[in-house]
């Protein structure tokens, strides 16, 4: 049996509960997270996050991103539109992950199509225990790095979306083809992410708890909308309303 048949085997799907309990302690603690994310993403992530029941901070000077980072439950990282005051953004939050024990989540934007983000995304991969969420894309321009990385929980989207690191291994196969069709729905799952990262230590359940619900909003947006524009409004609708029924429901026990 080859390692990825081994893990593909071991990969388990979370119970209902284990994903309402995660998604109870968003509601209850409305984690902050701070993102530094792209102009395309960042009105439909701070959308996202509110509809979650987390409260988005977008700020992006470089002088004010770690006095920001500092009192927030997680932080968010997206190279999608970096630009030079952003690269310099970056490692002021890497330094406050790495003082004050900040949850980070890496979202390597298109990292295959220039050196620039390859570069950033090896300097992002040297902090210890960080969680990257890409694209299949993305994530296998990155294996490598990936393979270096000190415990480091990999979430690869898609169909099927797959979540691992070295003592987890999830998949979670809900969603729609839709959410491919509205940009900056997988860098708004990277923000879901997070907030559940603010809330369950255990970096690989609350990516899978985040992806799951996500995926589940995604089906019943897809349901209801009339093509891509409504779906991106039924999809913040569906994910605002998220409940433990729904997921009984829609999981199937
Ligand atoms: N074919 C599909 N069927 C069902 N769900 C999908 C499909 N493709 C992607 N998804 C879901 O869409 C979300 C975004 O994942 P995707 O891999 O498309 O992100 P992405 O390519 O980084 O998107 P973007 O960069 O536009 O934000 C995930 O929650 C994933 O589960
Ligand atoms: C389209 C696009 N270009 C840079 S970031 C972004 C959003 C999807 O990742
Ligand atoms: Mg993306």
């Amino acid at each position: 049996m080859t390692s990825d048949t081994t893990e593909i085997a071991l990969a388990r799907t979370l119970q209902p509960q284990e994903v309402a309990s995660v998604l109870t302690r968003v509601a209850e603690i409305r984690p902050r997270v701070q993102c530094l994310t792209n102009t395309v993403a960042q009105n439909l992530t701070a959308n996202m996050l509110l509809a979650f029941g987390a409260i988005p901070s977008m700020a992006i000077h470089v002088d004010e991103v770690a006095a920001m980072a500092e009192g927030a439950g997680a932080i968010l990282i997206n190279i999608g539109t970096i630009n030079a005051e952003s690269e310099l953004a970056i490692p002021k939050l890497l330094e406050v992950a790495r003082d004050h024990g900040k949850p980070v989540v890496f979202d390597p934007v298109f990292v295959e199509l220039s050196p620039l983000r390859r570069h950033i995304a090896g300097q992002v991969l040297r902090l210890p225990d960080i969680l990257v969420r890409g694209n299949t894309t993305e994530m296998a321009a990155l294996s490598v790095d990936l393979e270096a990385a000190k415990g480091v929980t990999r979430v690869t989207t898609g169909k099927v979306d797959r979540i691992e690191n070295e003592s987890a291994s999830f998949s979670v196969a809900h969603g729609h083809p839709l959410m491919t069709r509205v940009t900056g729905i997988g860098c708004a799952a990277g923000a879901l992410i997070a907030a559940c990262c603010a809330v369950e230590a255990n970096k690989a359940v609350a990516a899978a708890a985040a992806l799951t619900a996500y995926g589940i909003a995604g089906e019943i947006a897809a349901e209801r909308c009339r093509g891509p524009g409504s779906f991106e409004v039924e999809l913040i609708d569906a994910v605002a309303a998220m409940d433990a029924a729904t997921l009984a429901a829609r999981m199937g026990t």
